[in-house]
């Protein structure tokens, strides 16, 4: 006999977490089936020990920049403290306080790993074999995340390369790093194990962060080599070569024909959904894919219809693989399963309440990387693609005065990209140190489409590094001058 609740959450993870908790705020019974830790990867192999392995070297690589403090700190980082602080921020792999949180929030869990049997019915095997039958009276949401993708490289899979999961969750630094990939993961965990002492080498057949606006991979390119890593870009890996005898474990043969040798090789390519195992033939579904979506969260069937009582969140829906952007999906996702539940009002018209808008026009993304590079809405190349008339404004954050006092030689570039016909932004990036913290303005200053005239009233402090919003207007022209 299968247990019922009005909604069932497929993956504990931040998304699943809080599909539920607004289903449960919205008036409904929920349960979260959770195969691994609660929490997921954000908490234990992403995010969370990312930032934390971070962390300790940006501030070292500030205070250096500030004289004064910069003669208080003359020793290197404490290798073994950071790894500690990084297991403390992990809470050592255990999930007792979101077990805390999820009774405190009135949601059920069942462990295991779940798989479809039929429409809004699941079954749960948990680790020891127990099977549990649930049904949903109303929804099933999917939050199951993804997996990183491993390229059919020969040579590598015999290597055991680490993935994102060993990177951030590893007791002792290796002497040597072979990094492969150049987006977000590459470029963060390049640092970070540089900073921690590795000899990285950064190898990327494209840019680095080939998806954010070019100066800002320019400017972290820069000072990894200056930190001492070696960043390979436009080169692929051929082969990996595997000796067991040999000192530095791995040699990796480049496509310009140099080649690599280290001790581990971490891979950062990219992910893939976790769909293959969710049984998603019993519902008619294609496996392995991301789960598409509409607006409010319903999973699209392979005719692009909305199915009423499936709904996905978070990573699996490809939308935006990031953890707030996921959970902006979640709230959605949670609040129109309740109110279609409820036969209340849905609001899925553009930046309605049940419509996940800004996933389209305004995606904000830190990433950790020194210099740091925050950026939301779109570069000025995909402005360009999707036909709007721009025109970008570039600023060098260094001229403003809160930049001479945050550092000695703060370095940093900000680049806004205005739509000329509406006269709003489309897009910014900051490069720089500390720049994280001033997304949200830029954030606000997109999703709320404030028109540039309005902006000149929205004062920046002075002297921070905000006056960079001043320097932006001006170097774009105040209308009445
Ligand atoms: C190294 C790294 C650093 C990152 N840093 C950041 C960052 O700084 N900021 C940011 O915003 N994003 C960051 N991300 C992205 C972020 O981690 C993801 O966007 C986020 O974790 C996605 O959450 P999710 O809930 O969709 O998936 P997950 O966190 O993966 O959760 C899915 C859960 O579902 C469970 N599950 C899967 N299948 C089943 C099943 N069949 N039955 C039961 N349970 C199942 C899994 O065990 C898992 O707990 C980073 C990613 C990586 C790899
Ligand atoms: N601070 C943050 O917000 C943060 C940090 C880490 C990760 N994340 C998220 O996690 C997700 C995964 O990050 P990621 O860095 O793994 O993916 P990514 O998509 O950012 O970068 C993948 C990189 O791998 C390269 N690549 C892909 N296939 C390859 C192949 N076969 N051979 C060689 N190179 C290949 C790509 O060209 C690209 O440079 C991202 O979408 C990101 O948003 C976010």
């Amino acid at each position: 006999m299968s247990t019922s609740y009005d909604v069932i959450v497929i993956g504990g993870g931040a998304i699943g977490e809080n599909v539920a908790d607004r289903a449960v705020q919205g008036g409904l019974s929920a349960v979260i089936v959770e195969a691994e830790l609660v929490g997921g990867e954000c908490s234990y192999w992403a995010c969370m020990p990312s930032k934390a392995l971070l962390r300790s070297g940006s501030v070292l690589e500030t205070v250096r920049t500030v004289p004064g403090a910069a003669e208080a700190v003359t020793g290197k980082l404490d290798v073994e403290k950071v790894l500690a602080r990084r297991n403390t921020v992990t809470s050592n792999w255990k999930d007792d306080g979101q077990l805390e949180w999820l009774d405190s929030a009135h949601i059920d869990l069942v462990r295991g790993h779940a798989v479809f049997t039929g429409p809004k019915a699941l079954k749960v095997t948990a680790a020891d074999g127990t099977v549990t039958e649930l049904a949903a009276n109303h929804a099933i949401a999917v939050s199951t995340g993804s997996l990183p993708q491993l390229p059919d490289t020969p040579g590598l899979a015999e290597a055991q390369p680490w993935t994102s999961r060993d990177a951030t969750s590893a007791q002792t630094i290796p002497a040597s790093l072979a990094i492969i990939g150049g987006g977000v993961v590459a470029a963060e965990m390049a640092t970070a194990y540089t900073s921690l002492g590795a000899q990285v080498t950064l190898i990327a057949r494209g840019k680095l962060l080939g998806n954010q606006e070019p100066f800002a991979g320019e400017k972290v390119a820069e000072a990894l080599t200056k930190a001492g890593a070696d960043v390979k870009l436009g080169v692929a890996v051929e082969r990996v070569e595997t000796d067991a005898a040999a000192a530095g474990g791995h040699t990796l043969l480049l496509s310009d024909g140099s080649a690599v040798v280290a001790e581990k090789i971490l891979v950062a390519t990219g992910r893939v959904p976790r769909t293959s195992d969710l049984g998603l033939e019993a519902i008619g579904l294609p496996t392995g894919e991301y789960l598409k979506t509409d607006d409010s969260l319903r999973v699209l069937d392979p005719g692009g219809n909305p199915i009423e009582w499936l709904y996905a969140a978070g990573d699996v829906t490809g939308r935006a693989l990031l953890t707030h952007q996921g959970k902006y999906q979640a709230r959605i996702a949670g609040d129109a399963i309740a109110a279609r539940a409820l036969g209340k009002p849905v609001d899925t018209s553009p930046w309605g309440v049940h419509s996940a808008t800004a996933d389209h026009a305004a995606v904000p993304q830190v990433t950790f990387t020194t210099p740091e590079v925050a950026s939301v809405g779109l570069t000025a190349a995909e402005a360009e693609k999707r036909g709007i008339r721009t025109r970008v404004v570039d600023y060098e954050i260094g001229w403003v005065a809160g930049a001479t006092i945050h550092s000695d030689g703060y370095e940093g570039t900000a680049r806004m990209v205005v739509d000329e016909d509406r006269r709003v932004l489309v897009g910014v990036t900051f490069v720089g140190a500390d720049v994280g913290e001033l997304l949200h303005s830029a954030t606000i200053a997109v999703t709320a489409e404030v028109p540039i005239e309005r902006l000149w009233h929205a004062v920046p402090s002075y002297p921070t590094l905000s006056e960079v919003w001043l320097r932006l207007l001006e170097a774009y022209g105040r209308p009445t001058a």
